[in-house]
């Protein structure tokens, strides 16, 4: 790698691609000196597409290409959907920065010129998370799993084969969607996942990273840190459909989190406030009484 020159590693998908353009966006306007490259690879995460994520199983299928790049040199930065990173990372492989934080709402998407949910077919979504959740809301819908990525999964409604997807805001409206959201779900409806809308920006141990100075984010640190300590502590396998959101109001968190008991399917939810400066204990301490609350309940 040229001295002058970034390399930022990416997921190739075309959400993938255009929140590693923001990021080279932010590095070339700071930093005008510097030549910023994308190098896109393919994840295990995207070349499986016919298995639910849950049943696909092991961690980090949508980073472990990116790490590989990192670590080889290839590219001295990768750009990740914080939500997609698993919440153990190798120390060589530290986060850097969290960007400022996108809608974190989950939404629901109707097939093109529709207007209303059509309750006889299936609504489409890809986590348990979203899937249990659901139940609530439309308990007398059939939900089905989808794949694929965003592009993937919005041809799949417009022909016609489910009622509507749940979406992350976040990426539709990176994608320029907007428009096509029918619902917004509020985080106490559905709890989005932990690091839904941020962005993580992961680098190498060691290397100066100076020119991503200012890009970080506080508040998004926080609330990302609030959550990420939640689901680790209660990240018992890889299906475990854990939920996190933190609101952050100045020096205050506004925490709510989700608990799958994994022996019965049934969950509870739970909020927490407290300190920022505590966020990571906040997250722990939410999740202790959360799995306590889930575990003993008759
Ligand atoms: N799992 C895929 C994924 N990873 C990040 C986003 C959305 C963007 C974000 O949360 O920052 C999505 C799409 C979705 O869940 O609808």
């Amino acid at each position: 790698m040229k001295k002058n020159k970034i390399v930022i590693g990416s997921r190739e998908s075309k959400l993938a691609v255009l929140q590693s353009e923001m990021v080279r966006d932010y590095i070339k306007k700071q930093n005008p000196e510097l030549e910023v490259e994308i190098l896109t690879m393919k994840t295990t995460g995207d070349i499986i597409l016919d298995r639910t994520l849950d049943k696909v199983g092991g961690k980090g299928l949508f980073v472990k290409e990116l790490d590989k790049a990192l670590m080889d040199g290839k590219s001295i930065l990768s750009v990740h959907s914080l939500k997609d990173m698993p919440m153990e990372v190798q120390e060589e492989l530290p986060l850097l920065a969290f960007s400022k934080r996108e809608d974190p709402r989950d939404v629901l998407v109707l097939p093109e010129g529709v207007t209303e949910l059509d309750k006889n077919k299936p609504l489409g979504c890809s986590s348990l998370r979203r899937t249990l959740q659901l139940k609530k809301i439309y308990p007398d819908m059939e939900v089905k799993s989808i794949r694929g990525n965003l592009q993937t999964r919005l041809r799949k409604l417009d022909e016609g084969q489910y009622s509507g997807l749940i979406l992350a805001a976040a990426g539709l409206k990176r994608l320029g969607l907007k428009a096509r959201i029918n619902r917004y779900f509020t985080a106490d409806e559905i709890i989005p996942a932990a690091g839904q809308g941020i962005l993580a920006v992961q680098g190498r141990k060691g290397e100066d990273y100076g020119f991503l100075d200012g890009y970080c984010d506080a508040d998004a640190w926080a609330a990302g840190s609030a959550e990420r300590a939640f689901v680790k502590l209660l990240d018992g396998g890889c299906s475990s459909p854990v939920a996190a959101h933190a609101e952050v109001y100045g020096e205050e968190i506004y925490l709510r989190g989700l608990y799958y008991n994994e022996k019965d399917g049934s969950y509870v939810t739970g909020t927490l406030r407290g300190q920022r400066k505590d966020a990571e204990k906040l997250g722990r301490e939410l999740a202790e009484t959360l799995r306590e609350k889930g575990e003993n309940k008759e």
